[in-house]
């Protein structure tokens, strides 16, 4: 088989997440609703399901962080790194970090936190960059169309990692 060819991955396709500290530029049930979204992305596109956990279990905890927050990676304020994502993993692998100093949004002004969490979920499930500029794991942020954000090469590259959308 090719897991040899495969990088870090989650060996199991029921992953679950958690939210943990909110940013107060959107109301909690639009965060939550774009979490769930930039998630069905990546479910849509593979085996792979996610299933909302309330404790701090989970495989990816999500939350928005400033500054120095107790990894190895502090924050830059406003602008500069908008938000970063540990490979799969026990403990802190999965979990994703977004930079509260960022005027984050549903729309095109700012951050639209639906683009950066679909690239950070990507890091997550075991994903590196592209160098396409259409893909969504492309190194810089871009305003993308949120219909159809994954790239045919987004949707590969994750196939590779855990195979095809079974046939439901
Ligand atoms: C792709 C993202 C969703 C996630 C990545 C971070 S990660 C770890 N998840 N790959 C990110 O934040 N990239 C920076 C990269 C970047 C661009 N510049 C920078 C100036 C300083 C520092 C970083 C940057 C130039 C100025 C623009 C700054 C605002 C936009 N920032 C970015 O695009
Ligand atoms: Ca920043
Ligand atoms: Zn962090
Ligand atoms: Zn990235």
């Amino acid at each position: 088989d090719y897991s040899h060819r495969r990088g870090n991955r989650w060996k199991k396709n029921i992953i679950t997440y958690s939210v943990g500290r909110y940013t107060s530029d959107l109301p909690v049930n639009t965060v939550d609703d774009l979490f769930a979204l930039a998630l069905d992305a990546w479910a849509k596109a593979s085996p792979l399901t996610f299933q909302r956990s309330y404790s701090h279990q989970a495989d990816i905890m999500v939350e928005f962080v400033g500054n120095e927050h107790g990894d190895s990676f502090p924050f830059d304020g406003p602008d500069g790194t908008l938000a970063h994502a540990f490979g799969p993993g026990e403990g802190i692998g999965g979990d994703v970090h977004f930079d509260e100093a960022e005027a984050w949004t549903a729309g095109f002004k700012g951050f639209n936190l639906y683009v950066v969490a679909a690239h950070e979920f990507g890091h997550a499930l075991g994903l590196k960059h592209s160098q396409n500029p259409d893909s969504v794991m492309y190194p810089t942020y871009k305003n993308r169309k949120t219909q159809n954000l994954l790239s045919s090469e987004d949707i590969m590259n994750i196939n590779t990692l855990y195979g095809p959308r079974d046939k439901r």
